[in-house]
């Protein structure tokens, strides 16, 4: 048995572990001299040569992956680079964050919103895999590299697996490297919900992400160092050594970390995650996220008035939901902002908040505002929007949308998934709710178009 599983895992290039399963198997009384010294000098060998190469950005969400991801592309703007997004969140917003360079074509960026590629779409990310190199190999255009961004609440063993479990994709491509992102002022929270505090205690069988991203990456970028001092640093460092004692660790600002520290790096061990997950090759990982994060979002055609928006975005992230209980861990828009040319960028991790205006909207281009949230505990009870005599505000939670005498855009939704809006003129509120037994939490009094 011991010489069979060395013979897979020498194919898998796990070359150290490989050897000592023979030495298990010679003790037992097999004869395998030769085997335990090939495994042993390719362990000395550099492996996947002629593969492309793939990094797998991950890290909890807001701290700074896709800021990574666009500088690469800049950086490395003369190399034929393919993208596989993932996001979290029912309202895709990402793809209008990422800056692609002149070779990174939409036929190389492929998004994946419609689930977890740790677990639930993880078909779709092999097949991806493959049509990249498919189409790489029938139009002779040879790629570089491919970077897999995850989303935020995605366990990055499953996403290495997959890179065992398709003989093409094994083939063809080679895991490079996991780099994981740490936001440096959230990620000791993080990594202590479930443990320390005992009102965030997961879900039975539920895995806290933050702990298995920086378990199993290959590098740690330690981003947002803007936000803390140098104590704190030290404090984040020290609880990282606690769970992965041998990664390196580069502080950083806005994701500006040295290329070669996460790209080239032939940093991936498997070898160094079988000691830490003897099951990490087995087909059905036990892998479970925590039901009660969930996001909401928003896709809405129109303009929105900025000050009534920044207004509300403020009052919900600062006031409301802490006190009820929600944890709000990021919200992002694209934004189509009244009087503007440029699209408006929204960004939210946790409480802190700012927006900028990008790229312009191109002519003809349809002006749609979508904004994504993405939290623990976001389903409300049911209540209903009502219509004083002066104000409209909730008829649940008081928020004040607009006066009567505004003319306005109203947008709501429950904190499930529907999203209903409606537009109230000066005077009138038109109907909101299809629903009525359905509260909505979020709405948003917008827009001055008449
Ligand atoms: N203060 C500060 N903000 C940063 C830094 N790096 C990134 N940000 C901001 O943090 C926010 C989140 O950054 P992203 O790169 O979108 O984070 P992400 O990990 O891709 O987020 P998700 O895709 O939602 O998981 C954005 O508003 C960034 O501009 C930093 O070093 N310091």
């Amino acid at each position: 048995m011991y010489e069979v599983r060395g013979d897979i895992i020498t194919g898998l290039g796990a070359n150290k572990r490989a050897a000592t399963d023979y030495q298990c198997a010679q003790k037992l009384g097999a004869e395998l001299k030769d085997k335990v010294a090939q495994a042993e000098a390719k362990t000395k060998e550099k492996k996947a040569s002629g593969k492309v190469p793939v990094t797998v950005l991950t890290g909890f969400l807001g701290s700074g992956k896709t800021t990574l991801l666009n500088r690469i592309l800049k950086e490395f703007h003369g190399k034929r680079i393919a993208v596989i997004e993932n996001e979290f969140g029912e309202v895709g917003i990402d793809d209008s964050l990422i800056e692609a360079g002149p070779l990174t074509t939409e036929e190389n960026i492929i998004e994946m919103n419609n689930g977890c590629i740790c677990c639930t779409v993880r078909g779709d990310l092999i097949a991806g895999l493959k049509k990249m190199v498919k189409n790489s190999i029938k139009n002779n255009k040879p790629l570089d590299g491919v970077i897999i961004e995850t989303t935020g609440l995605a366990d990055p063993a499953p996403v290495a697996q997959t890179f065992f479990a398709d003989d093409y994709v094994q083939q063809k491509l080679h895991l490079d490297g996991i780099v994981t992102l740490v936001d440096a002022k959230h990620l000791i929270m993080h990594l202590d919900e479930g443990y320390l505090l005992w009102w965030q205690e997961k879900p039975e069988g539920v895995e806290n992400e933050a702990v298995e991203q920086v378990a199993f990456a290959d590098r740690i970028v330690l981003n947002k160092c803007d936000l803390v001092d140098e104590a704190h640093l030290d404090e984040v460092e020290k609880r990282i050594r606690m769970i992965n004692d041998s990664v390196k660790i580069q502080r950083t600002t806005q994701s500006k970390v040295d290329m070669d520290f996460i790209l080239g790096i032939e940093a991936f061990n498997l070898d160094k995650i079988l000691e830490m997950d003897d099951a990490f090759l087995e087909d059905e990982q036990d892998h479970q996220h925590d039901d009660r994060v969930t996001s909401c979002g928003f896709h809405v055609k129109g303009e929105v008035h900025q000050q009534r928006l920044n207004e509300w975005l403020a009052w919900l992230l600062k006031e409301q939901l802490g006190l009820r209980g929600v944890d709000l861990f990021r919200t992002k828009g694209v934004l189509a902002v009244q009087g503007m040319k440029e699209k408006f960028v929204f960004q939210a991790v946790h409480m802190a908040f700012n927006g900028a205006p990008q790229k312009e909207w191109e002519p003809g281009e349809e002006r749609i505002s979508k904004l994504t949230f993405i939290g623990k505990n976001l389903n409300r009870q049911a209540g209903h929007v009502s219509n004083e005599v002066d104000a409209i505000r909730c008829g649940y939670c008081k928020i004040p949308l607009a006066t009567s005498q505004q003319d306005v855009l109203v947008f709501a939704t429950r904190w499930d998934r529907s999203v209903w809006f409606s537009r109230a003129l000066a005077g009138r509120m038109g109907p909101v709710w299809e629903d009525r037994s359905q509260h909505c939490v979020a709405f948003v009094a917008l827009s001055a178009q008449a």
